[in-house]
């Protein structure tokens, strides 16, 4: 995917909020302070309401005791999609190692001094490397976070140039927790089809060599987390999107249900999922991509490590034939090339789910 044209982009000085807590804790520069309608306060009552997201047991769908058993999960599965967009998934069977892994140099390469990080600059208009993306005026609101981002797979698409030679196994153990987390996607994606009467390799047939991201999002404490925002409203572009928060993490991530962020309470050893708008586009809109932000807390950081899995940027996407009916489901995605969609979300800011204008159907 080509780079922006970067002459056209002025995004103005950047601070470092990491940097920017050392220097003065108290102080929250006006470039973060979001408006009062933004922070969030939707609807009543059920603000900051905790929930657990459905839980989808995926030894139950593995092995499961009975067919019922199975039947259940899959109906589970299927609810957490068209309901929810998002699920947690426990006894995956990544081991705990490998996750610890990821989560140490993750951890580390946060905590190096900003000279060293500064050697893998996220440059205006590109989404890999270090620093804030999605930032594209000088004007533009900053999220209370520092972000890490890399392509994955498939080569192609890495920049090597990026991938930090400090802490010494951050590589290494990049590369371990992608294998892991791709094979959780494929078993995800064929439970996914399952539970839409379609057949097991439907997805995986059509996403050719799949693409494969990895965001890391630091956010530092912040004096003022009524303020600020960790990261801006947004739904995913990727088809599914596997989020770890680091062990004993606070609460941070809020999901938009019934107008009402609900925030999400992190399990034990368990993984978040999400629907990307790619899924929510290929099943015309029976599974949902929704809109999700974080927040910060006072006392305490946050780190999370977010895999972005999608179809190859040669796949063409439009809603499966199998989930469109022209008189009772008419169509509502126009189709598009994967590569397209990438290119158009990733020059955009994160606004709600407002990329997806690109594929809708206006009637
Ligand atoms: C900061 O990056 C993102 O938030 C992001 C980008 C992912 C990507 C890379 C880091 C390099 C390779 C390209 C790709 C765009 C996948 C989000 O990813 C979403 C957005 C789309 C579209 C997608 O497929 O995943
Ligand atoms: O860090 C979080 O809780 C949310 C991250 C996220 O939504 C993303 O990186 O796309
Ligand atoms: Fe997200």
């Amino acid at each position: 995917m080509a780079p922006l044209p970067i002459s056209s982009i002025r995004i103005g000085k950047i601070d470092d909020v990491q940097e920017l807590i050392k220097s003065k804790p108290n102080k929250v520069p006006e470039r973060f302070i979001r408006e009062a309608n933004e922070r969030g306060v939707l609807v009543s009552h059920k603000t900051h309401l905790h929930h657990h997201i459905p839980v989808v047991d995926l030894s139950k769908l593995s092995k499961p005791h009975t067919h019922d058993d199975f039947l259940f999960e899959i109906l589970k599965l299927s609810q957490a999609c068209e309901d929810w967009g998002f699920f947690q998934v426990i006894n995956h069977g990544i081991e705990v190692g490998v996750v610890e892994d990821i989560e140490k140099v993750a951890k580390e390469f946060f905590e190096m001094p900003l000279e060293e990080k500064k050697k893998y600059p996220m440059e205006p208009g590109t989404v890999q490397g270090y620093g804030q993306a999605f930032i594209f005026s000088e004007d533009q609101k900053l999220d209370w976070c520092n972000m890490f981002a890399l392509g994955v797979h498939p080569p192609s698409i890495r920049n090597p140039k990026l991938w930090p030679s400090t802490p010494a196994r951050f590589s290494e153990n990049l590369e371990g927790y992608s294998k892991e987390i791709r094979k959780l996607c494929k078993r995800l994606l064929k439970y996914i089809a399952i539970s839409l009467d379609l057949k097991e390799e439907r997805f995986e047939e059509m996403f050719g060599e799949a693409v494969q991201a990895v965001r890391m999002n630091y956010y530092p404490p912040c004096s003022r987390p009524d303020l600020v925002l960790g990261l801006s409203p947004h739904s995913d572009g990727s088809a599914l999107t596997v989020l770890q928060q680091s062990k004993n993490s606070c609460v941070g991530l809020q999901i938009l249900k019934d107008n009402t962020w609900v925030s999400v309470l992190p399990l034990p050893n368990a993984l978040v999922i999400n629907i990307g708008d790619t899924i929510e586009v290929l099943t015309n809109g029976k599974y949902k991509s929704v809109e999700h932000r974080a927040v910060t807390n006072r006392e305490r950081e946050r780190l999370t490590i977010v895999t972005f899995y999608a179809p190859n940027y040669e796949v063409k996407i439009e809603p499966m034939g199998e989930l469109v009916d022209d008189e009772t489901n008419p169509c509502k995605y126009r189709s598009y090339n994967h590569g397209d969609y990438s290119y158009h979300y990733v020059s955009n800011k994160l606004q709600g789910k407002k990329s997806l204008d690109f594929a809708k159907i206006l009637n």
